[in-house]
């Protein structure tokens, strides 16, 4: 079976090419230029001063479970997202594996006062441009996507940009990708080519990761009790999309979530 990431990123590059021909980087900066100023909210801040770090994930469907909530609409959820107590929101932009869009994130970000990730497979400059646009805090750069020297050059622009950038880590080789600029590392317990996920990774992953920066442990979160022991291991945030949204009542299900986490 082809690795599901490298399809993902294929069609990406095809995807931002067409995208690229109806409005130039140029004409993004420009509109850039001429916009309001853009709301930011620190990813950063909002972790480490929340009780229970959750980013809360709208994803309308995965690659490896078919559609989670084919019809979720993103006002609706996100404002209770925000209402239920996630310190942050992450919204999937890729249509074809996630049933995302780019106008998902921009009514996201329109909607509440916490920062909104925008979740991308992201290998060209121009979507850290239309994640600004669209109003996003933060960014996801996922390292097994990019190159060292990609992943240097996307953080610096972010930075410019005013953008967090959350670096996506899911396996011990991809430590070196770790500059001093990144302040938020992930590790995700999903493997990116089966897309099954393990948790244990976190925990065998928090040895190597750097103490100064914090961390966030993506994927397969379903149980209060787990968060407990991630926090024990040294994680401030915790991203879990699939377990709120395949609930019917994404934002009913965080809420009772956090309940069971101030439980412990
Ligand atoms: O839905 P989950 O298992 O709670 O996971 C959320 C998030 O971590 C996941 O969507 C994710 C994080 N990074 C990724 C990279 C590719 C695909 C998916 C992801």
């Amino acid at each position: 079976m082809r690795d599901i990431l490298s399809e993902i990123v294929d069609n990406k590059r095809i995807e931002v090419a067409k995208q690229k021909d109806l409005v130039s980087l140029r004409d993004i900066e420009r509109q850039l230029m001429q916009a309001d100023e853009i709301p930011f909210y620190s990813l950063k801040e909002s972790l480490e001063s929340s009780e229970t770090g959750i980013i809360s994930e709208f994803k309308r469907r995965s690659p490896s479970k078919g559609w989670l909530h084919e019809d979720a609409d993103v006002n609706i959820i996100t404002k209770e997202y925000e209402s239920s107590g996630a310190a942050a929101l992450s919204v999937l932009t890729d249509e074809k594996y996630f049933g995302g869009t780019l106008a998902d994130l921009m009514s996201a970000a329109k909607n509440v006062h916490i920062p909104v990730m925008r979740k991308e497979f992201i290998i060209d400059e121009y979507q850290i441009y239309e994640a600004k646009l669209a109003g996003a805090s933060a960014i996801l750069l996922i390292a097994a996507a990019i190159t060292k020297e990609e992943s240097k050059r996307f953080t610096a622009l972010a930075g410019q940009l005013q953008l967090d950038v959350l670096l996506e880590l899911h396996d011990e080789k991809e430590t070196d990708y770790v500059t001093p600029l990144n302040n938020l590392i992930g590790v995700n317990n999903r493997n990116l080519g089966s897309f099954v996920t393990d948790l244990e990774k976190s925990f065998r992953m928090s040895d190597l990761l750097p103490k100064n920066a914090l961390w966030i442990s993506e994927s397969g979160i379903s149980d209060a009790g787990i968060v407990k022991e991630l926090r024990d291991a040294g994680y401030k945030g915790f991203l879990i999309g699939e377990y709120f949204m395949k609930s019917g009542t994404p934002g009913k299900s965080l809420n009772e979530f956090i309940q069971q986490i101030k439980k412990k």
